[in-house]
């Protein structure tokens, strides 16, 4: 049965460690097999990083630049390059692709949201393998995915994936990082309910050329399997493994996705927004939220953190600032300074007007 597959391909995979050179052998062999995934009418979408990797040989740089201003115009340098050799690669095969560059800011507004799944449907009909990145040039920092193991994880859960294959250097997880922990443990298998407490040392630091090691990988991994996304990390130097692992093989290191994922919608809410602000609860209104999965009053509000607007995300949070949801506002944030603590049936006396009776209905609210 057709599939939707995701795979994302990290730096590490698309050059060689030492020279920083392009891995053109790995990377026509990548193009082999989701060609013949896509002719066997799989939907496929290709997540690449590289243009800041491929940008710094371009220009003879000897490691990642620091700055933001210096890496958004390597990338640029990059990207285009990066795009001219898929585009040789996959046409020698007949294989129409597509660029899709994001930024954080497409997928927070519902409606860019909405356009950017018809355009990867439509891409889909046509038989294009849509090829993502990083808008890098434009992104700032706090709307940045900040690295492309989050951005494959968001753009799964908004093509409704059913795999995300995440390729790196290494052939899957470990219990810690086996370049400095040669007697690190092989994780195979990883379920929902594991995932949640899993403890490995993950390493943020990533190889030469990539980003973020390990860690971003599992953040990556609960992403998407929340949005029951089945994830994959495994090789980048085997492409040849996706098909067998599509069969069923036992590679890589496998997460089984949520057997009951959020909605679309809340989804969205969940990992397309970012948070604005905070609201800490009170202990009656956590559990009101959490185990009632009732709407957030403002009786339960003990405090309000941030500047927002009506209809912004903001994270929930108990007495001791642990997050349980998230959710949209029905009012911006110095409104909620002024009802927090009060009975809705209070508020158009303090408002002077009548506003919703709830400050996050339930639709509107995810737990985390
Ligand atoms: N627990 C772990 N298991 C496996 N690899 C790990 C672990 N912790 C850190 N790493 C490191 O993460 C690196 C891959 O991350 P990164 O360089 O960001 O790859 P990519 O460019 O593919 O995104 C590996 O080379 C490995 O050394
Ligand atoms: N947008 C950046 C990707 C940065 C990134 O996440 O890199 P990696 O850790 O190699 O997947 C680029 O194209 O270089």
């Amino acid at each position: 049965m057709p599939q939707t597959l995701v795979v994302k391909i990290g730096t590490s995979s698309l050059t060689h460690p030492d020279t920083g050179r392009l891995a053109l052998s790995n990377i026509a062999s990548l193009v082999e097999t989701l060609t013949e995934l896509r002719e066997q009418h799989n939907r496929v979408v290709l997540v690449s990083s590289g243009a800041v990797g491929i940008g710094c040989r371009r220009l003879n740089l000897p490691e990642r630049p620091r700055t933001m201003a210096r890496k958004q115009a390597i990338a640029a340098v990059g990207q285009g390059r990066l795009m001219r050799i898929y585009d040789d690669l996959f046409s020698n095969l007949k294989q129409p692709i597509a660029q899709i560059l994001l930024t954080r800011r497409d997928l927070m507004q519902r409606s860019s949201y909405v356009n950017a799944y018809n355009t990867f449907q439509e891409l889909f009909e046509l038989g294009v393998i849509p090829i993502v990145n990083e808008n890098d040039t434009v992104a700032v920092d706090e709307l940045k995915f900040g690295d492309n193991d989050t951005l494959s994880a968001l753009v799964a859960s908004l093509v409704e994936a059913d795999w995300l294959f995440l390729l790196t250097d290494v052939d899957r997880l470990y219990s810690a990082d086996p370049r400095s922990s040669p007697d690190a443990q092989p994780i195979v298998q990883v379920s929902a309910s594991q995932l949640a407490t899993l403890q490995v040392e993950a390493g943020n630091k990533g190889s030469q050329w990539g980003t973020g090691g390990m860690a971003t990988k599992l953040a990556a991994a609960r992403i998407a399997t929340s949005a029951g996304v089945r994830t994959v990390i495994t090789h980048g130097q085997k492409p040849g493994y996706l098909p067998k692992v599509l069969q069923g093989e036992q590679i890589g290191t496998q997460f089984e996705p949520q057997p009951q994922p959020e909605n679309a919608r809340k989804r969205w809410i969940a990992y397309g927004l970012v948070a604005m602000g905070k609201l800490y609860l009170d202990d009656g209104a956590v559990r009101a939220i959490c185990e009632g999965g009732k709407s957030l009053l403002a009786a339960g509000i003990t405090q309000t953190e941030g500047e927002f607007q009506v209809s912004d995300a903001v994270q929930l949070c108990d007495r001791n600032g642990n997050e349980i949801a998230r959710g949209l506002v029905n009012y911006n944030s110095s409104e909620i300074q002024q009802i927090q603590g009060l009975r809705s049936d209070q508020i158009p006396k303090i408002l002077g007007y009548m506003g919703t009776e709830t400050v996050i209905h339930r639709d509107n609210l995810v737990l985390a």
